[in-house]
């Protein structure tokens, strides 16, 4: 009865008296009375003049309230100097490096963000407290990659997962799979030499993704599983960086259907494998390792581990190696005595093949020998660097060379500014193997950091860092090849990528 009567009373307060319910209604009728493309644009007016007003008065307080880096935000709220960024690209980086410092601050894809270089700095950053930055991600490449991927994890839980996967690609097990990278390395030259002229990117692309999908899946996937592979890989990277909708039509949705079909290929070659006992015996291929560590570790979700944890090496690995080999083929090309002085080094230790049949095989030994084709694989990474910069969130405010970083900013290392920017090495812009034959130990270990370093150093690099010495070995022993069109400028962002369409033409090199 009590009960029945409260329910009354307040039904007759929300119907006659509610002052909410006569705004309400207010606002209803507006809404409906008003043509909704005005009511539209109001909103977004509106909407826009709040962001602005508040855009303002947080910038006006955290200037009063920290030293600030010196740089420029740009004049509208979200928006900030991305436009400018998009337009001018690296030249947007070297103009503000050079004018105000190792350390700046500017705001794009809406963020305020703060860019930084310099090796103290680097170190500061890289082997900086996790409670104070954060690996950053954006929110499309988090889904695609997966909750229990490096990128995503942090922690113990990064700290544990990272251990089983180096446990994986040691020194020792990638050098028993030299055969691997010699192989992939030598017949896809040699198809560019019975070709006379390719694609250089599309080319390097797809020497990259086979080699990934053998070494990291399965050696013996039949050719039309591996251009099943190559298309939902393409498809799959296509939205890394992309608005998060998950609604059919979006390049997002697209992205995770491929997503789903790679983890569906990768489920069945974990069930062949489980009832090929051949390959079982074969525990050191990488999906077998991974597969049994985890069951060894007692971990849950085992099989989601693990179709993270290729794709992440598939986001990671292909696009970063494909734009190093790449680099190898354009920054080659264009400095023939260099790649002279090369194919001599090779000549004294009996590598180069003197009837253009017959190449001599390269045993484990030789590659740490062989001084120059490690500095030349140095140099490219240095000039062309595949990552221009890893980005990290600000969780607490921070101090860098006196200047205040606030919380929720990011932080860009800038791996681009730190090779060749002016703060390290000499002539910069110069592709100069010879400068590690004259300054091998000069440098700190964040002077020249391709890989990143510390806590989030590369798990592939030594992966990587095989497959391009063999692609610099194999072409400078197989090939002569020309650019074109010579000129052709390199786009640094995201990565670098000729400007224009590029042809190489190639030829069989005969040492004589
Ligand atoms: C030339 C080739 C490569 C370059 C230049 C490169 C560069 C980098 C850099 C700069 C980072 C650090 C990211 C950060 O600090 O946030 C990184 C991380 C990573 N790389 Fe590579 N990478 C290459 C090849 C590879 C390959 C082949 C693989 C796969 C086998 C791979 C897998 C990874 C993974 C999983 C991480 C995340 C590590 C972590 O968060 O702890 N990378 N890479």
């Amino acid at each position: 009865m009590l009960r029945l009567q409260f329910s009354l009373i307040h039904v007759r307060k929300v119907t006659f008296y509610n002052p909410f319910s006569t705004m309400t209604s207010f606002f209803q009728s507006l809404v409906e009375n008003t043509p909704s493309y005005i009511f539209y644009t109001a909103s977004v007016i509106l909407s826009l003049a709040l962001i602005s007003i508040s855009h303002c008065f947080y910038f006006r307080l955290i200037t009063k309230l920290y030293n600030l880096p010196p740089g420029t935000m740009g004049y509208f709220p979200l928006i900030g100097e991305t436009l400018t960024f998009l337009k001018l690209k690296e030249k947007f980086t070297f103009q503000r490096h050079s004018k105000y410092g190792r350390v700046y601050k500017t705001h794009i894809f809406g963020s305020p963000t703060v860019r930084v270089c310099g090796s103290d700095n680097i170190r500061t950053l890289m082997m900086g407290d996790t409670k104070i930055l954060q690996v950053f991600w954006p929110p499309s490449t988090q889904s695609l990659v997966g909750s229990h991927s490096l990128a995503v994890s942090s922690g113990e839980c990064h700290r544990q997962h990272k251990s089983l996967i180096l446990k994986t690609m040691t020194p020792s097990k990638l050098k028993s799979h030299l055969d691997h990278f010699q192989t992939t390395a030598s017949e896809k030259i040699e198809s560019w030499i019975n070709s006379g002229i390719i694609d250089p990117v599309q080319q390097c692309r797809d020497m990259t993704v086979r080699s990934v999908i053998k070494y990291f899946i399965r050696n013996d996937l039949s050719e039309s599983v591996i251009e099943k592979l190559i298309n939902e890989i393409t498809t799959f990277e296509k939205n890394l960086m992309s608005i998060p909708l998950n609604i059919p039509g979006t390049g997002f949705y697209k992205s995770m259907k491929a997503r789903a079909e790679i983890c569906s290929i990768i489920q069945s070659v974990l069930c062949q494998n489980n009832k090929d006992t051949k390959c079982q015996a074969q525990s050191k291929d990488f999906l077998n390792s991974l597969h049994s560590m985890l069951q060894e570790n007692r971990d849950g979700n085992v099989e989601k581990k693990i179709e993270d944890s290729i794709l992440e090496i598939i986001f990671a690995g292909n696009l970063t190696t494909t734009v190093a080999s790449f680099s190898t083929l354009y920054l080659l090309a264009n400095h023939p005595k260099v790649l002279q002085k090369l194919r001599e080094e090779l000549n004294e230790f009996g590598l180069m093949s003197p009837d253009g049949i017959h190449y001599p095989i390269v045993t484990q030994d030789h590659i740490p020998k062989l001084n120059y084709l490690q500095c030349v694989f140095k140099e490219i990474l240095r000039r062309l660097p595949p990552v221009g910069g890893v980005y990290r969130k600000v969780l607490k405010p921070f101090q860098l060379e006196g200047y205040t970083i606030p919380a929720n900013w990011r932080v860009v290392c800038s791996i681009r500014d730190q090779h060749i920017g002016d703060c390290t090495f000499d002539n910069p812009m110069t592709f100069n193997p010879d400068r590690w034959l004259e300054t091998a130990d000069d440098h700190s270990a964040f002077d020249f950091i391709p890989f990143g370093a510390a806590s989030r150093r590369c798990v592939g690099k030594d992966f990587a860092r095989l497959s391009i010495l063999y692609t610099i070995l194999e072409l400078a022993r197989r090939a002569q090849w020309k650019m074109q069109p010579s000129t052709v400028k390199i786009d640094f962002i995201p990565a670098p990528k000729p400007m224009e369409e590029m042809t190489a033409t190639f030829e069989r090199y005969k040492h004589e």
